[in-house]
């Protein structure tokens, strides 16, 4: 395949490169930003403005392997009812802080799992939030669920806390490559999840599938991707599997040797993505999909398309608050990182401060290589007007900097006085070439693979 040489010289086999969720990406976060600036940040939120709120509850009944999440296993509920009760204090901490009249665009639970609260304090939660923090017209709220971890009385909450959206981790469907990655999950529980969800009302639905799993042959995840699409999600996230053993320990589970090879995973992600094109999905930048009419799909039409920590977003606001530990939150002056350590976090809370342990100020720079990473990760595409119009550049200033792009990657970039393009060839290398603007990061770390 002649396209598969030209990636090949181009490095993108053996490319480590991050997934871009921010910029500057979180291992480049400095304990110089603590509780102090996150308190001022959050301050300083204009009453009456329509914020971003996320809850992460780290704690799941088993502990896949494939899994990097931050998240804790527990068969009892007592931890996370203690944790519960920390969230709701974090609530009373933010509520302080902030302006009066601030109403939520989004609210946000993942984790972790969770589903594994019961329905009593799921509802606490949920109207702990609402009662300080009121949903905004057209809002959503959505929650992360493992089919595995949901039952008629639990989705009854959810729902009547006002559900508008359900995330659910399918990963695959097939019975070998579950039991080489920890996660047994028959189709019949998959399905059974998205009908409790359908029939509340619920008809966002949401699923994550992965590609590059061990075993995984096209063949299979072929199969993967027709099941899903019979249940026949909204939106459908794609993710490379990351195999990152030195990050999340558990993974040393998952033998390297039934690992797919680079060049594999990008036929894997090819059959997947060709099968979900065939059936009518719209590509939402380089991993998620979504039908017609869905808010990613017609965010990205309207160039509204967005990159946040969940991976893309049709949010808009410009403050995103990150609840619980290990939680990061992103204001227009930077980036907050909560203690990632369960207990650490607990601590800070229960004695009345916010945990904050690392971060981020935006520089000047920082805002623009920002925007520009974004819209490569979003539209595949860096426009001239907006960078002239919004971040003061000329056309020469512009030209200066995508020419060493342009030098290392061919015709997999198109440079022209609209700006810089990744066309449809080039698509497989964008965390590369976003990686040139990255002006931390221009050596390859510890991250995952860049297809
Ligand atoms: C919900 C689960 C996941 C979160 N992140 C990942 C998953 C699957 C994937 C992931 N994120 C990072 C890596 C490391 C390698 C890489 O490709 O860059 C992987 C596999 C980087 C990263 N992203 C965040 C953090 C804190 C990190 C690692 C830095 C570190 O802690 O050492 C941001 C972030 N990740 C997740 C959330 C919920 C989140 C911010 C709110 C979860
Ligand atoms: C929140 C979502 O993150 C994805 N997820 C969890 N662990 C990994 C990993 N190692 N690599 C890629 N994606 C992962 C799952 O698809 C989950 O559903
Ligand atoms: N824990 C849930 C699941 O595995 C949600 C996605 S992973 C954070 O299904
Ligand atoms: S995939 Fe979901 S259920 Fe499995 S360990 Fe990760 S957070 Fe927990």
């Amino acid at each position: 395949m002649e396209q598969e040489s030209q990636l090949t010289r181009l490095g993108l086999f053996d490319a480590r490169v991050p997934r871009y969720t921010s910029y500057p990406t979180a291992p480049h976060f400095k304990p110089t930003v603590g509780p102090a600036d996150f308190t001022r940040w959050v301050q300083a939120i204009p009453a009456g403005a329509a914020i971003s709120l996320y809850m992460h509850v780290p704690f799941c009944r088993r502990l896949c392997w494939f899994c990097a999440c931050r998240t804790q296993g527990t068969q009892s509920d007592a931890p996370v009812r203690a944790y519960a009760d920390v969230l709701l204090q974090e609530l009373e901490l933010l509520k302080a802080s902030l302006a009066p009249g601030v109403t939520l665009s989004r609210l946000h639970w993942g984790g972790g799992t969770p589903t594994l609260m019961p329905p009593d304090m799921m509802r606490r939660v949920a109207g702990a939030v609402f009662d300080a923090f009121p949903l905004a017209p057209g809002a959503e709220f959505s929650v992360e669920i493992d089919p595995n971890e949901i039952d008629e009385a639990r989705m009854d909450a959810l729902a009547e806390a006002g559900l508008t959206r359900a995330s659910i981790g399918v990963q695959d469907f097939d019975p070998d490559i579950q039991a080489t990655i920890g996660r047994d999950q028959s189709f019949e529980v998959t399905a059974e999840a998205v009908r409790m969800i359908r029939a509340r009302g619920i008809d966002s639905v949401n699923a994550d599938i992965l590609y590059g799993l061990p075993h995984q042959t096209p063949h299979r995840i072929a199969d993967s991707i027709q099941k899903l699409m019979a249940l026949s999600p909204d939106r459908i996230a794609l993710y490379g599997y990351a195999h990152v053993p030195w990050m999340a320990k558990r993974q040393v589970m998952i033998p390297d040797a039934a690992l797919p090879d680079p060049q594999a995973r990008l036929r894997l992600f090819e059959v997947a993505r060709d099968l979900l094109v065939a059936d009518g999905y719209e590509e939402i930048g380089i991993d998620h999909f979504a039908r017609p009419g869905d808010g990613l799909a017609t965010a990205q039409k309207a160039g509204l398309l967005r990159r946040n920590f969940q991976g893309y977003t049709d949010d808009l606001a410009t403050a995103l608050i990150g609840m619980g530990a290990s939680s990061i939150s992103r204001f227009p002056q930077g980036y907050a990182q909560n203690a990632p350590a369960t207990g650490a976090h607990v601590k800070a809370i229960r004695e009345g401060r916010f945990s904050t342990t690392r971060g981020h100020v935006f520089t000047p720079e920082d805002v623009w290589r920002a925007r520009m990473i974004e819209a490569l990760m979003c539209d595949f595409e860096i426009r001239a007007d907006e960078f002239i119009a919004d971040h003061g550049f000329t056309p020469a200033t512009l030209a200066a900097l995508f020419a060493p792009v342009k030098a290392q990657f061919g015709d997999m970039v198109t440079v022209s006085a609209s700006g810089l393009a990744i066309p449809e060839r080039g698509r497989p290398l964008t965390r590369m070439i976003a990686r040139m603007f990255d002006g931390y990061e221009m050596e390859a770390k510890g991250h995952s693979p860049a297809i």
